[in-house]
């Protein structure tokens, strides 16, 4: 174990917090928080600086490039560690936010595995991330059980469940309710670093290990940087390195150039890639969104088939199965919908479809977003895959350039399509300010990696005065117009005196500030993270 010159003693809770579960936060878990905030929060800090770094160099107009320096990288014959028994089989992902509730649904929803989600589906509140904590411990202690007397229902786990993986938060995400030598906590090092604190031991004892979802990296170097947060760790625990397994996403456009990298940094505990479409469509737009006439059409129009997309889903299985890890795909956005069985079919329908189209191209695992969508995604992989992965498939007729990965969709801008961001961008920020990450909104699955897209694109078509299908231009005299409209029409049908219960007037605002202000803010999680 290494020497640490900080102290548990150096650990202090924000004022606000009054519940310090006891259970969760023990002396011996605080003192391993803190040791890894010693070690690796700088070194945070200073990755976080240098995305704004490499921000300025496109904002210069450059396109990203597969790195020179790393060439060798790329070209050499290599290959990752082992995949364990128990992932190798990935076919049916279900995903979902750390609820009670939720988390024994999906263990027993007949997926293969299920990431339990401390990111784009979770708002972090205190009570969020440690009752979080507390039903993993639970689900992996097998003791998770749940009545629900008002419906007469009980929730208990089947005898076989999925595989758990957890996806802790991304880089930029602080966690302000615990101050290390008076800093605030990184998100990630506290989700990483409870649950394999807790955890580890019962799950080497049943046969399984910490396995986890990698969110939101941009750079090899951040993939680094978990490596040494892993080998840290494992040291720390006592158990041997490469115990702990990753699964990075691609989720964002500088991530795709550098795939090789990405594995090649983690390769002692890397068993997968996923194509984490929603973020990777917002990083698209975030990072080129000061690019002279780079205008990407309505959410609805960018899909899995745009070339760009189509691209980088094709380079992620190549690049995984040449050095021996799956390729799992990504999340389509419909979800069942009650009391029209026409639209209903129609649905699961375009998730057949979705799943169809990434099997076919050589995926080994897909996720879906809700139980009933399992035996749909389970039976096309079924059908086109009747062994474990496809590892075998090396996908070495495609060739994919830098060009092809940042291919602008084409498509067209319209007024439904800003009224459509604007009112899913407020109902979903006003939900996660109550504590709720994930939503169904209009019959579709949205999380913090679909508001995102909602949100950029509306403040990169208004920076850029787009011309609409209509050939009106976007101002800010008509952003107005239609922002003013579209608060009008929620607060009708929320009802005046019903509004007030809700956090609409401060999602009001802190949406129309993410659109409005001149500087681009890099997470709408960030700003509206001081509110809750
Ligand atoms: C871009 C990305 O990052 S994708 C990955 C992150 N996002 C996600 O994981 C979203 C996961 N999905 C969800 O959170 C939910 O499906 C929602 C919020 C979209 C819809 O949830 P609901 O409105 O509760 O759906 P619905 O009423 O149809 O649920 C029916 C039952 O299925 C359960 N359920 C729904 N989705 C899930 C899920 N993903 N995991 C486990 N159980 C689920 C509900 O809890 C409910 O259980 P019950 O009958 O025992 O009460
Ligand atoms: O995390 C997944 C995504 O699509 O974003
Ligand atoms: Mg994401």
């Amino acid at each position: 174990m290494e020497n640490t010159t900080l102290k548990s003693s150096d650990l202090n809770f924000a004022k606000e917090v009054t519940n310090h579960y006891p259970e969760i936060l023990t002396d011996e878990a605080l003192d391993f928080l803190v040791a890894l905030h010693e070690k690796f929060n700088t070194q945070r800090l200073s990755l976080l600086e240098k995305r704004e770094e490499q921000q300025k160099v496109f904002d210069q107009g450059k396109l990203p490039e597969f790195p020179s320096e790393t060439k060798s990288i790329r070209e050499g014959d290599w290959k990752a560690g082992e995949i364990p028994h128990d992932l190798k089989d990935r076919r049916v992902e279900i995903t979902g936010p750390v609820d009670r509730k939720m988390i024994i649904n999906a263990l027993n929803s007949g997926a293969k595995t299920f990431m339990a989600d401390l990111e784009d589906s979770t708002s972090p509140t205190w009570k969020n991330v440690m009752e979080g904590q507390q039903n993993l411990f639970d689900a992996n202690t097998k003791t998770i059980s749940l009545e629900d007397p008002k419906r007469g229902k009980s929730y208990n786990l089947k005898a076989e469940t999925a595989v758990l993986l957890v996806r802790p938060r991304g880089l930029h995400l602080n966690e302000k309710h615990l101050l290390i030598n008076e800093e605030e906590a990184s998100g990630s090092l506290v989700d990483f670093g409870l649950y394999v604190f807790h955890n580890t031991k019962t799950m080497l004892e049943n046969g399984t290990a910490p396995y986890f979802y990698l969110p939101k990296l941009e750079h090899y170097k951040e993939a680094r940087w978990w490596n040494e947060v892993f080998n840290f760790a494992q040291e720390y625990l006592e158990v041997p390195v490469g115990t702990f397994k990753a699964t990075v996403l691609v989720e964002t456009i500088t991530a795709s150039f550098q795939l090789d990298e990405i594995i090649y940094e983690l390769k002692d505990h890397i068993v997968g890639l996923n194509c984490g479409r929603w973020d990777y469509i917002f990083s698209y737009i975030k990072k080129f969104r000061n690019h002279k006439d780079f205008v990407v059409p309505n959410r609805d129009q960018v899909t899995m088939t745009s070339p760009f997309m189509e691209a980088y889903s094709k380079l992620v299985i190549q690049c995984c199965h040449k050095r021996g890890i799956l390729a799992i795909g990504g999340m389509a956005a419909q979800i069942p919908i009650k009391n029209n069985p026409r639209a209903n079919e129609e649905a699961i329908e375009k998730v057949r479809k979705d799943k169809e189209r990434e099997v076919k191209n050589g995926h080994d695992g897909t996720w879906v977003a809700h139980p009933a969508l399992v035996e749909v995604a389970l039976s096309e992989f079924n059908k086109h895959m009747p062994q474990a992965n496809q590892l075998e498939v090396s996908r070495d007729d495609v060739q994919i350039s830098e060009k092809d990965l940042v291919e602008i969709p084409e498509g067209t801008v319209t007024e439904a399509g800003i009224r459509k961001n604007i009112n899913v961008g407020i109902l979903y920020t006003e939900a996660w300010l109550r504590g709720y990450g994930a939503v169904a909104l209009y019959n579709l699955m949205e999380d913090a990696a679909t508001a995102e897209i909602s949100r950029t694109q509306l403040w990169q078509w208004l920076k850029n005065e787009v011309i609409l299908e209509n050939g009106r231009k976007f101002t800010m005299e008509l952003y107005i117009d239609i922002f003013e409209d579209e608060i009008e029409k929620i607060i009708t049908e929320y009802g005046e005196s019903n509004i007030k219960n809700t956090k609409f007037e401060l999602a009001f605002k802190l949406f129309d500030k993410l659109v409005i202000s001149e500087r681009f803010e890099e997470f709408l999680t960030l700003p509206a993270y001081k509110h809750i």
